[in-house]
């Protein structure tokens, strides 16, 4: 077992966490605890502050008020020691697209210090449990969405994170790769690794999440175990649309010109 994912542990500690983009308050004071070990699900509406708040949290964006721990460590006082603990697959991922999916993984895993030898063994395991050794030799310019997600991902788990932390990871993906991925990641946290994802599928988030946070306009509007969140709600859906106030809106006189045919 891990680290970070002893009984109890806290993978990740966001303590009055702000962000403002001009006018736009894009965070507006999170305080979040993120058990360790868990399957973790960030859920919210479009803009409330999803990636932003895993752009700070990943020490990729840094925040105007606030402070991130993550396995312990402060992530802006201490970067060098959460980036060796943490794997991350951002939203628009940037990959080296003149590379093969197999030179990406040789190239990250010596970035990441890794022996050679050490490299090989997971690169070619992680390009077979993926589905993507047929294609390793193609380069990354021509591998489809799904595929750019999957090669990513392996970057990301390569040199074996405590957390991982996967922002809309099955997003333009297929059902077929979308369940390879699924597989992949249940099995990382089964020997005790934290993952971290954001999403707005609620059903994949229900059915993969032991434990979730909701966000709306900026802040987390209830966490914790999903059974707690959904509480008595029919789903995990139905409780985050009454949490996220979206079963109030009227959208009765809104495009009532729309009805196909009659002009
Ligand atoms: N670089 C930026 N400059 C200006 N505004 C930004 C920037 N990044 C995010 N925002 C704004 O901050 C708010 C939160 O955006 P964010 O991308 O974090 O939301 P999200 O929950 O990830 O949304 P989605 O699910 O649509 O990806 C939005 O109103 C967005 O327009």
């Amino acid at each position: 077992m891990t680290e970070g994912a002893r009984v109890g542990a806290v993978a990740v500690r966001v303590q009055g966490l702000w962000k403002r983009f001009g006018e736009q308050i894009a965070v507006a004071g999170v305080d979040l605890e993120l058990p360790a070990g868990r399957f973790i699900g960030l859920v919210g509406p479009n803009g409330a502050g999803k990636t932003t708040t895993l752009s700070m949290v990943t020490g990729l964006l840094r925040p105007d008020q606030g402070t991130v721990e993550v396995v312990g460590h402060d992530v802006w006082r201490d970067p060098t020691e959460v980036k060796a603990r943490i794997g991350v697959l951002p939203e628009g991922l940037r990959l080296f697209e003149r590379l093969s999916g197999r030179e990406l993984l040789a190239y990250t895993g010596r970035l990441r210090g890794l022996p050679g030898t050490e490299v090989d063994k997971r690169a070619t395991q992680l390009l077979e449990v993926l589905d993507l050794a047929g294609s390793q030799h193609k380069l990354v310019v021509d591998y489809s969405t799904g595929m750019r997600k999957k090669i990513g991902l392996a970057a990301a788990l390569l040199h074996n994170p405590e957390v991982l932390f996967l922002d809309e990871p099955f997003e333009g993906v297929d059902p077929v790769s979308a369940q390879t991925i699924r597989g992949v990641l249940e099995r990382y946290t089964a020997s005790g690794a934290t993952v971290v994802f954001s999403s707005h599928v609620m059903e994949l988030v229900e059915s993969l999440c032991d434990w979730v946070a909701v966000m709306a306009a900026g802040r987390i509007r209830a966490h914790g175990p999903t059974a707690d969140v959904r509480g008595t709600a029919p789903s995990l859906q139905q409780a985050f649309l009454e949490l996220v106030g979206a079963n109030d809106r009227d959208t009765s006189t809104h495009l009532d010109w729309l009805g196909g045919g009659a002009r």
